[in-house]
């Protein structure tokens, strides 16, 4: 009542377009995928400001361009601000019990709480010699066969966490473990889309029977498929662990802890699941970018090698134990994180629980806010020339987001790219520490050049992305080359060494 007698008193509504009756904005956004949705954000943005609402058949949806309104409504009002508004095929196929996407329920708090524990700051720890290893391991195999780094880097994003979180690894990219999740989520991942799934945008199709329109029928099957296949993998672990045979890993010790878990077991499925699903796309695309970024760059691809050659000497393989004394390494994976967040990033909405005013705005129960990464990110005052890479953005005082001690900072703990307040990313650190270890490597290892052609000239490409959500780099060429041969050596030398599981 408070709120409806301040809005008698004067809260208006939100600018943005006023779309078809009934509809909406439904038919404009209905007709294009996720990087055609980020274009038409940034339009109404400039044209309506920096908070924007529109609708959808009646639901309602704002577009935040601005970190400060992020912060103020997603961190400080976080405890109305963090329910989600998944697009209605995501949460049928996943039953609504996938962490990232279901409402703020109880079911969500246990299944938070057990993430935390899971990949908290002390576990990753306990694990990082692994990923060091596995990080070894791609290096030498890119050494041996450098046009792989696509498939490689995919298989190094899936052992860390395979490693760490299952406790087996996946030795080559054609791993069945890898081509079946691949396959699986590239269709799980059209789930978004409302071009593929009409239900994410008309809510009268949910009421149809399910074989009565073909992608409720594929929605179906996909839901069945999805489910079936978590529990499978449930049994499978569970076994190993009795048997004894199970390598030391956080699903054996939630198995073997089962008791301080208050999750049900069906929410444990779904929180591994959602932790793999999260956990490999991501890391994966950072690394290409990474990538494309050493070579459009190359000043800061010197400025990398130099402050690694400075730590480790040539002598040795620079390892996460270095990790303090190398700054512009963490700056130049916090600054791929931001570039790619700011060109492919949708991130998740966050839904809005109880009526709210701010700003003189009214926002009613149900609002989906979306935080516009590519505005959010390229802010004028915070981020100069933020279209740019430009780690020294990190580095250097005269910056707004330099920060000291440079033995802590940068760092991602609390960057907007991955994301805001009680839905944050809970994979950050992991994310952090999987890049640091392998562009470490890779920068002290290898030049990263344009490949040439018959005449040596560069062939330079854009780097362009998958038109879904999470979207990944398309294929692109690159040329690695490795810096002197005894660095090679050691490398070949520590990775016959390894004792990989
Ligand atoms: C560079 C890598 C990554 C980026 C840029 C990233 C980004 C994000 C973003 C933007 C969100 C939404 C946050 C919000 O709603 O405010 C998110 C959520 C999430 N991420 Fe990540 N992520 C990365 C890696 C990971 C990893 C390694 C894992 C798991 C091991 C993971 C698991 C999750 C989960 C489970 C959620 C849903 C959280 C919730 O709704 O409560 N992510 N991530």
């Amino acid at each position: 009542t408070l709120l409806k007698r301040r809005r008698r008193q004067g809260a208006k509504v939100p600018p943005g377009p006023k779309g078809w009756p009934f509809l909406g904005s439904a038919p404009e956004l209905a007709a294009v995928d996720t990087n055609g949705i980020i274009n038409i954000f940034k339009t109404w943005a400039q044209k309506y400001g920096s908070i924007t609402q529109f609708s959808v058949m009646g639901e309602k949806q704002v577009i935040l361009t601005e970190d400060k309104d992020a912060r103020e409504l997603f961190i400080k009002r976080g405890a109305k601000y963090s329910d989600r508004g998944a697009p209605h095929a995501v949460e049928y196929i996943s039953m609504k019990q996938n962490p990232g996407f279901r409402a703020r329920d109880d079911g969500w708090r246990r299944q938070r709480s057990m993430m935390q524990s899971a990949i908290n700051i002390t576990s990753i720890n306990k694990y990082q010699s692994l990923m060091d290893d596995e990080a070894t391991f791609t290096l030498n195999v890119l050494l041996q066969s450098p046009g792989s780094f696509h498939e490689e880097f995919l298989r190094y994003s899936y052992s860390v966490l395979t490693t760490s979180l299952l406790g087996f690894s996946v030795r080559a990219p054609t791993d069945p473990f890898i081509q079946h999740n691949e396959t699986f989520t590239a269709e799980i991942m059209n789930v978004f889309r409302p071009d593929y799934f009409p239900s994410n945008v008309f809510p009268l199709l949910r009421k149809l029977p399910m074989w009565s329109l073909p992608s409720l029928a594929t929605l179906e099957r996909l839901r069945k498929q999805y489910v079936g296949e978590m529990w499978a993998f449930r049994s499978k672990i569970e076994k190993i662990v009795k048997e004894g045979s199970a390598s030391e890993c956080i699903y054996k010790q939630f198995l073997l802890n089962r008791d301080e878990y208050s999750v049900s077991d069906e929410e444990s499925v779904h929180t591994f699941q959602a932790m793999i699903d999260g956990g490999t796309r991501s890391p994966h695309n950072n690394l290409l970018t990474f990538l494309y970024l050493m070579m459009e760059y190359p000043e800061w691809q010197k400025k990398l090698q130099k402050e690694v050659d400075g730590v480790a000497g040539k002598d040795r393989m620079p390892s996460y134990k270095d990790i303090p004394n190398l700054p512009t390494l963490r700056a130049v994976v916090k600054e791929t994180v931001r570039y790619r967040s700011i060109v492919a990033e949708m991130g998740i909405g966050h839904c809005l629980q109880q009526d709210d005013i701010y700003k003189g705005y009214f926002f009613e129960k149900g609002t989906v806010f979306n935080a516009l990464f590519s505005s959010i990110l390229t802010d004028k005052d915070t981020y100069p020339d933020g279209q740019l890479f430009n780690p020294a953005r990190w580095l250097v005082p005269s910056y707004p987001t330099y920060k000291e001690p440079l033995t802590t900072y940068p760092n991602c703990q609390g960057f907007p790219a991955f994301g805001y307040g009680r839905r944050a990313c809970p994979g950050t650190d992991f994310a952090e520490r999987t890049l640091v270890i392998m562009f470490a490597k890779l920068a002290w290892t290898l030049n990263i050049g344009w490949p040439t052609d018959e005449d040596g000239c560069e062939v330079r490409e854009t780097l362009q992305y998958e038109p879904v959500p999470a979207p990944r780099p398309l294929r692109f060429g690159c040329k690695f080359t490795a810096r002197d041969e005894g660095r090679t050596r050691i490398v070949q030398r520590a990775a016959v060494g390894l004792n990989l599981l």
